[in-house]
């Protein structure tokens, strides 16, 4: 049992992450919901657009604002990019603010401008805990910046080799993710004809804007800056990442340093399972779940470490990352509400 209870507000409610949010705080022993908001869908029911979180369906949505917000112990908010700033600092130093959105994920302002294309709002503490120092810093925080999808999978599947120093700092990564990843409103490209039965590419070249949080996340645990070629791609299922993560080895690379490496980061990590090898990771294992599947290599041949990753984007790679940062800050036990075991098949 948890002892205490916090009352939780959701911004951004009749979205994709909204949506897996309050699926996963229904499940909470230490959460009550309080107040549910939206924008163009305020007024309407949540059971006319989350048709399956059925405990909430009477509940009718609010306009976003900061006196919605107000009074409550925790407000995730789950907005647009450059929709959180605004809503926050109106919402004082008490109360846990959670932003599953990017606003505050970035350090460096040139990198914010250049590539969300508007003035840099400030830099939280990091929610994703694995990262060295991560943990601590979240441990009372009042501010948590929920990290992007792939950043989410990419700097679990390469951080340890940079920690070992077994990478040199330039890694190649390709991401396949399911469509839930674009949002919710509806985009040309993700209609079911032309995305179904086919796979494609997108933000090549450096272009995607999850390039310099990738960055920021690797250059930190090398202690040098590391360049990152990000190629990410849109797979026809509704969620999951799977992110094939290359670096060349460095001199003296031995696969045994390889899996020791991934071996000693995650020995402790309730949530990152390193696969037993020879066994490599799928989107359908994860789920639903807030379980990271990680597995790693040497081919020595290539002289490149390999390391694969799976991720639920919606779960881990937005609302279950979120949940369990908010535990952290509060001082809950890690884990609570939140599970390891997906949907198969
Ligand atoms: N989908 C994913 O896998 C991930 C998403 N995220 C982040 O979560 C956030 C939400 O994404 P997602 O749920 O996918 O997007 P959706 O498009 O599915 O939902 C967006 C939500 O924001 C609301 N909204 C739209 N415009 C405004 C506005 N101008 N002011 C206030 N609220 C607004 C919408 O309300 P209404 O429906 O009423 O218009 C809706 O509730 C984004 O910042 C995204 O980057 C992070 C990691 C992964
Ligand atoms: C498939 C797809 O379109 N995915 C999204 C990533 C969503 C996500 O995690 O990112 P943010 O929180 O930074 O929006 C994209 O590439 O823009």
């Amino acid at each position: 049992m948890v002892a205490q209870t916090v009352r939780a507000a959701v911004a951004g409610a009749s979205g994709y992450a909204g949506g897996e949010l309050l699926r996963l705080l229904l499940g909470h022993p230490g959460v009550r919901i309080g107040a549910l908001t939206a924008n163009s869908n305020a007024g309407q029911t949540l059971g006319s657009l989350q048709p399956h979180l059925l405990p909430l369906a009477g509940r009718v949505l609010e306009a976003t604002s900061a006196e919605v917000l107000a009074g409550h112990d925790v407000v995730f908010l789950a907005l647009p990019h450059g929709q959180s700033a605004a809503v926050a600092e109106q919402l004082g130093d008490e109360v846990l603010v959670i932003d599953v959105g990017a606003d505050f994920r970035l350090k460096d302002a040139a990198d914010w401008e250049r590539f969300y294309g508007s003035a840099h709002a400030g830099t939280w503490p990091y929610g994703l805990p694995e990262l060295p120092g991560a943990r601590a810093a979240l441990e009372g925080s009042k501010r948590v910046a929920v990290p992007g999808c792939y950043p989410t999978a990419v700097s679990l599947a390469l951080f340890p080799a940079y920690e070992a120093g077994l990478a040199e700092p330039e890694a190649v990564v390709v991401a396949a993710s399911g469509t839930s990843g674009a949002g919710r409103a509806a985009k040309p490209h993700l209609l079911g004809s032309e995305v179904m039965g086919s796979m494609s590419p997108y933000g090549v070249g450096g272009g995607h804007r999850h390039t310099p949080e990738i960055v920021q996340n690797l250059s930190a645990v090398a202690g040098e800056p590391v360049t990152v070629s990000f190629t990410p791609t849109l797979a026809p299922m509704p969620r999951g990442i799977l992110a094939t993560c290359t670096a060349k080895a460095r001199p003296g690379t031995t696969a045994q340093a390889v899996r020791d490496a991934y071996e000693k980061a995650f020995a402790d990590e309730a949530f990152v399972h390193l696969l037993p090898e020879g066994r490599w990771p799928a989107t359908a294992s994860v789920y639903g779940s807030n379980a990271v599947q990680i597995q790693v290599t040497y081919d020595e041949h290539a002289n490149r470490i390999i390391a694969i990753s799976a991720v639920d984007n919606l779960t881990k790679g937005t609302a279950g990352g979120a949940l369990q940062s908010m535990n952290i800050a509060l001082g809950l036990p890690e884990d609570t509400g939140l599970s390891t075991i997906g949907v198969a098949p």
